[in-house]
């Protein structure tokens, strides 16, 4: 069991290769909540708050300072009410989770999401690599326990639409689960 059971709201981990939905599904989700969420983009957090080591032009992306980060995220993350969107999940504690949700896409479609953001050709081929191999749901499967790692097709929109309708499903199961039971 986690370390949820003090916690008034859940913390959502939303994990996929980059481009798969996990804004998307992240900004839908606090809309359609049945409680308040803060939807908290990590790589942006890294950014904002400098919360990285470096930054590398190969690769346009940030080194981030995982200490920092978790230092920076642990009092969000005990308070609860929480989605943490990143494509990569195991820096966060197993404690925190509550649920870890990993987005799948086809890779052909992938392809032409992320190339559509301008990303150089080897970052998408890297990425387009990761999600055949099936990268990020491995880290997911090996950093928390079985019961709590959903994985979920994100293609198209009613795919979204059906994914936050469940995942706004077992929150309200989660909150029953919470309440104290009847004696
Ligand atoms: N289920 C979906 N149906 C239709 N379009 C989608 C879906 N999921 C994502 N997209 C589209 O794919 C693009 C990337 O989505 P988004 O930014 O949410 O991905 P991401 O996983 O958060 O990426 P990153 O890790 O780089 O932040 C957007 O243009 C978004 O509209």
């Amino acid at each position: 069991m986690s370390a949820s059971t003090s916690r008034q709201a859940p913390v959502i981990i939303i994990t996929g290769t980059p481009g798969t939905g996990k804004t998307t599904h992240a900004q839908l989700l606090v809309q359609e909540s049945p409680i308040p969420l803060q939807h908290i983009n990590v790589g942006e957090w890294v950014k904002e708050k400098g919360l990285y080591e470096e930054y590398d032009e190969e690769w346009q992306s940030y080194t981030v300072d995982e200490d920092k980060l978790v230092d920076e995220l642990e009092p969000l993350a005990s308070a609860g009410g929480i989605i943490l969107d990143w494509h990569t999940s195991e820096v966060f504690p197993e404690r925190w989770a509550d649920l870890v949700v990993v987005l799948r896409c086809d890779h052909t479609r992938l392809w032409d999401r992320l190339e559509k953001r301008n990303y150089p050709l080897k970052k998408i081929q890297e990425n387009n690599e990761a999600e055949i191999m099936e990268v990020v749901l491995d880290e997911a499967r090996s950093s928390y326990p079985p019961e709590i790692v959903v994985e979920l097709r994100s293609e198209n929109t009613e795919d979204l639409e059906a994914n936050v309708a469940r995942i706004v499903q077992w929150i309200e199961a989660w909150r029953k689960n919470q309440e104290p039971s009847e004696q």
